[in-house]
């Protein structure tokens, strides 16, 4: 048996939090061999609905599960991680954009931040889920002091998921036929989910789908506004999907990514494609063999596409000046 694998998650008492962890507590994201330790991190007034959280993982006696920590306490709370899963935090309501919860949530991140660098395992990778995702994950990274700034991503994978099974309904295929889905950018209504490059069975998808109007139009809209489409209906923000995604996200980053295709994740620019350095940004990445990733380099841009690409980055970095008190340095 393997040493288990240490994850951190936080809004565990959360609409996310009861969709991902059992999931992983069940070795359906690290594998039928991987035993877990659950450290699972909330603010003390959601505690004792935590210990219910607790008190149902213990009644699914998952053969890989072994500790399980719930705590307030991020010392605690982050100690020994291997993954840290950065969910808690406040969902935007109807009316809302994603950036309106910065001042809400951004502060946050700056003690959590601390407290992986002091307390994780020296492998840890963070994944910020909380919104306004990329520039929570942009604080977090910053006060990090020693962990390397591509340990840490924000999540696009739902936007991604959206953009393929959009174009797999219009195309009438399944949703697994579409591949090379990048999503640009910020985790926002600035989004840009690229179709230029997207392929349906390896063809390039405006081969597939002739209707250019809609592939720029209603195509991009309908997944840049599915959060808020999602939140009038439910009258909550996704949860399945997003925790769906979460595990998406952890699984393409723990395996090498198939042949020719590529996964969308934000992670910090150095320069591609013209994103300004030290940005958290979604692009196109390929995780390799030994674990680490790359940014898939060298795909043309057309005018376009660039012009929704510098409407999104020109948003993270409206973001980051924000926050740029909690940004040291
Ligand atoms: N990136 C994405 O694609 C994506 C998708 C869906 C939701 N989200 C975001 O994920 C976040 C969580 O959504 P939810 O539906 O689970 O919300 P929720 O309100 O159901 O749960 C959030 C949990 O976080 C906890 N929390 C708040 N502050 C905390 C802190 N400082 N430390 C630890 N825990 C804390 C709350 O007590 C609560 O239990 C929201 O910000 C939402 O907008 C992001
Ligand atoms: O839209 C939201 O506020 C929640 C989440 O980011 C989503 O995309 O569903």
């Amino acid at each position: 048996m393997k040493d288990p694998i240490t994850v951190s998650i936080t809004g565990a008492a959360g609409q996310i939090g009861y969709a991902l962890l059992f999931r992983i507590a069940s070795g359906s994201v690290f594998g039928p061999d991987q035993p877990v330790n659950l450290r699972l991190i909330e603010i003390e007034p959601a505690l004792p609905a935590l210990q219910g959280v607790v008190m149902e993982l213990d009644d699914c006696a998952f053969p890989l599960l072994r500790e399980i920590v719930p705590t307030s306490d991020l010392a605690e709370g982050f100690r020994g991680a291997n993954w840290a899963l950065l969910v808690g935090s406040v969902p935007r309501k109807a009316g809302m954009e994603r950036g309106d919860l910065l001042g809400i949530n951004g502060k946050i991140f700056t003690g959590q931040g601390q407290a992986i660098a002091a307390n994780a395992a020296s492998d840890v990778r963070t994944l910020v889920v909380g919104n306004p995702c990329n520039t929570n994950a942009l604080i977090a990274m910053a006060n990090a002091e020693g962990i390397p700034n591509e340990r840490f991503f924000a999540m696009t994978r739902l936007d991604e998921n959206r953009a393929k099974s959009q174009l797999a309904a219009k195309a009438g295929v399944h949703s697994s036929q579409v591949s090379n889905l990048c999503i640009w950018g910020n985790h926002s209504a600035t989004q840009y989910p690229d179709f230029v490059h997207a392929k349906i069975d390896g063809k390039p998808v405006t081969e597939v789908i002739s209707d250019r109007a809609w592939l720029e139009g209603e195509f991009i809209t309908t997944v840049q506004q599915r959060g808020a489409a999602i939140i009038k209906a439910r009258g909550a923000s996704s949860a399945a999907s997003a925790a769906n995604a979460a595990l998406d996200t952890v699984m393409a980053l723990s395996q090498p990514t198939a042949e020719g295709d590529w996964h969308s994740v934000a992670v910090c620019s150095k320069g591609e494609y013209g994103i300004e350095p030290g940005l958290i940004a979604s692009m196109p990445i390929r995780t390799k063999a030994d674990g680490s990733w790359e940014v898939v380099e060298g795909l043309e841009i057309d005018a376009f596409s660039q012009a929704k690409i510098d409407a999104t980055i020109a948003e993270l970095k409206e973001e980051r000046e924000a926050v740029k008190d909690l940004i040291p340095g």
